[in-house]
Formats: C-alpha cells, structure tokens, sequence
C-alpha cells in the first residue's frame, strides 16, 4: 500500500518536471533530415528521425530476407528520408488516436526508476515526453535509492496487474544491492518492452522463433541502418560490448539481419584489429573516445551508442553526454557516423513507444 501511494506521488510531480523540460526535448527540436552530410569530410551523419515508423521491414518471416534490404544508395537519400521519418511520426501517434477512438484505450507505460542519478532522470523524462507526444499515458515510480528488494518487485508486480499499463520499464542501472535477474523473474512477459526477458532475449538468438518485444537501443540501431539504406546483409559488423540490454541484442540482430558479427569485449586483445575490419561498427561501452580514428575501415558505418555524463558546469543539467567514439576523428574516415546527442538516444525511445502500442495493441487484441 505504501508503494502504491509513493508511485502516485511520484507521477504527479514527474509530470510537472517534464512540463518545464518540454523545451530542450530531443523530440521536438531534431531536424527532420535524419542523414546530413557532413561536407568537410563527406561523412554522413546518421540523426535520430524524430519518431520511427510501425512499417520496419519484417525481417523475422522467413525467406523474405531478399527483398528488403536492397537499398541502392546510402547516398543522396535526405528527401526520402525526410518524407518517411514524417510519416513514421503521424503514423505513432494515429495508431494511438485509432487504437482510443474503436476501443477507447490508449497504451500505458509505467517506468520505475531507482535511486537519483541525473542522467537516468534525464532519459525517463524524455521517454514520458515521447509518450505525451503521441497520447500515449505514462506514469513514473521513483523509488529511493535504499529500497529493498521488496519494494521494486512489489512496483513490478502492481504493474503487472493493472490493465491500463501495456509496458513496464525499470530503469538501469540499479543500485548494487538489487538483482537485475529477479525483475524479470516477476515482470509479465507480454508487458517487457524494454525485451529483457530472457524470453525475449533467447527468441532473438533462435532461428524460426519471434521475440514479442526486442530491445529498444538494438532495435533503434538496425531500424537507423535501415531508414538510412545501409545493407545490413553479407556485411562485416563487428559490436563493442555484450551486455544484455544492448551488446548481445545486438549482435544476434545483426545476425538475424545476415552480418557477419564479432563480438569485442573487455578481454578482447587488439580490438583495433578486428574494428578494422567492420563495415558496420556498432559501440556500446561508456568508455568516452575508446574508439579512435585508427580503429575504423575507410568507409565504415558508426552507431555510437555509448552515452557517458561527463560533468560540465557550462551545461544546463551540470554535464554532457559523450559516446564512446572519438567523432572529430571518425567522420574523417567513416561513411557514417551517429553523433551523441542526437544519435541513438532518440531512437531508443522511438523504439519504445512501439513496443508500448505493439503491447497495448496485443492486450486488446486491436488490429
Ligand atoms: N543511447 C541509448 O539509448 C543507450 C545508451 N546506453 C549506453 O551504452 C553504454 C553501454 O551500456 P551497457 O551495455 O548497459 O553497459 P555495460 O556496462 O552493461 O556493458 C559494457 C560492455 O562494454 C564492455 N567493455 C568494457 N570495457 C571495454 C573495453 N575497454 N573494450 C571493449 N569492451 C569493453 C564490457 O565487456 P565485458 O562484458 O567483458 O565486461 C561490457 O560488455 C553506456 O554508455 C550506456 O549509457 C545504454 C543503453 C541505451
Ligand atoms: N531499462 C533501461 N532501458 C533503457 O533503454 C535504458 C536504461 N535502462 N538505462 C540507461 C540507458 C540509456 N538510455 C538512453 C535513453 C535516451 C537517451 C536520450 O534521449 N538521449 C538524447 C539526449 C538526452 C538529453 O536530453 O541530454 C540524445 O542522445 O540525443 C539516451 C540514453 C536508455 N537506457
């Protein structure tokens, strides 16, 4: 009962905080060319669309992994983008206004956040700011940095039951003394948009099975490679990092996509070596600048996921995000870049909302 209370509280001042963050809103302030180029050195830079369309080719039927990803050109592609990246937006945001007006039902996400770490509180309001901008409802549970055990699972479980939320987040990283592993031990699997459960996880690594949710940042990753007509297929792709919300998705969605994937971790010896080799790189560390220049083939494609706060008193929030690529080196040898802000983050959150109405949609069995 106490739980219950403190969510409710929560939510309601969350809320009034998102109101005042509205402005500086990645959503709303992203140019809608999501490739620029970058004319000094003819790199482009892949920018997070402002939403993502429901239409993602669908990769997971099979034998039709010959037809979509024949994208001719990565070049000279701004205006189509442009036009689909729109499309993707209203496409979100009518699917929510059908979905209220057949059924009157809107998708529901609940996000619970522990402990106060600036940056987590940054990324959960630009998620409910995401919501509100499509209709969807959100509500935010925060729960002190020394709750117990109890108290997140007994968050989880209360969402879990309550039919007007579709989709339960908890916001890594917790703190040391919670399990990660017991979250979803109790989430409901139909309700795991973020795809951490192993369930969902190991549905991506097999062939012939469908995960109900994918994680959201890989998800993002291949949806980016897509939209900006970069083939996946036959394609050398190497990932940094294996964690379970973003490395090891990732790689088994490049796989899925037909890469060919290795995988370069902590105990990797001479990464440089096997980064060198990637036509498609994807980072996901939080190690600023790791990624040099030197590490990239000529020509290469660059998703930096790595999002580390480094503090700076100049910045608004008191700090600024850095990814794990050195980028004034890499747009002088990539063909592609993503930049940090502006790259992955945005598309993170995009690739929740769809999971969101994906969920609520499966919840009420609406077509
Ligand atoms: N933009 C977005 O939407 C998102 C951004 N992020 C960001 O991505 C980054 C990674 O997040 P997450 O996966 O959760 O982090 P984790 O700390 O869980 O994983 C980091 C991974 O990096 C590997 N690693 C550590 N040091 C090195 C090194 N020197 N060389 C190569 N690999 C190394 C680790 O290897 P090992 O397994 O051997 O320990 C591990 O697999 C963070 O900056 C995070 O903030 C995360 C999610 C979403
Ligand atoms: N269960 C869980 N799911 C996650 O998806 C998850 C998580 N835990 N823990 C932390 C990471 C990180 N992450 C980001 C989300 C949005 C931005 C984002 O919006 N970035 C903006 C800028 C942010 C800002 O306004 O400063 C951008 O890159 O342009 C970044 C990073 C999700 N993560």
């Amino acid at each position: 009962m106490m739980v219950g209370y403190f969510m409710r509280r929560m939510t309601v001042s969350m809320s009034w905080q998102n109101k005042a963050l509205r402005q500086r809103s990645s959503f709303t302030t992203m140019t809608h060319n999501s490739i620029l180029k970058d004319s000094s050195h003819g790199c482009q830079i892949l920018m997070s669309p402002t939403l993502v369309s429901l239409d993602s080719p669908d990769i997971w039927a099979s034998n039709n992994h010959h037809t979509h990803y024949q994208f001719s050109s990565n070049r000279n592609f701004s205006n189509e983008q442009t036009a689909a990246v729109i499309n993707g937006q209203s496409k979100i945001a009518c699917e929510v206004r059908r979905m209220e007006d057949s059924i009157g039902n809107v998708p529901g996400l609940a996000v619970i956040m522990v402990g106060d770490r600036r940056d987590s509180q940054t990324y959960v309001r630009n998620k409910i700011l995401a919501c509100e901008e499509v209709g969807m409802v959100s509500t935010v549970t925060a729960l002190p940095n020394d709750c117990t055990e109890h108290e997140l699972l007994s968050a989880v479980a209360s969402f879990n039951v309550d039919p007007s939320v579709h989709g339960v987040l908890v916001q890594l990283p917790l703190p040391q003394h919670l399990d990660v592993r017991k979250i979803s031990d109790v989430l409901s699997l139909e309700k795991d948009v973020d795809g951490f459960h192993p369930i969902n996880i190991g549905n991506i690594a097999m062939r012939g099975r469908e995960p109900l949710f994918i994680s959201c940042t890989p998800k993002g990753c291949i949806e980016l490679l897509i939209r900006s007509g970069i083939e996946i297929m036959g394609k050398k792709a190497v990932v940094i990092g294996r964690s379970n919300i973003v490395g090891l998705p990732a790689s088994l969605l490049l796989q899925r996509h037909h890469a060919t994937v290795s995988i370069v971790h902590a105990f990797t010896e001479n990464p440089e070596h096997i980064t060198r080799e990637a036509d498609i790189l994807i980072t996901a560390v939080g190690m600023p600048n790791l990624v040099r220049g030197n590490w990239l083939k000529p020509g290469a494609v660059v998703i930096d996921v790595g999002t580390s706060p480094i503090e700076d008193a100049s910045c608004e929030l008191g700090y600024r995000l850095m990814g794990d690529v050195c980028y004034e080196e890499a747009v002088r040898v990539a063909s592609a870049v993503t930049p940090v802000p502006g790259g992955i983050g945005p598309m993170t959150i995009a690739m929740l909302l769809c999971n969101t109405l994906d969920a609520a949609k499966r919840a009420h069995n609406f077509i």
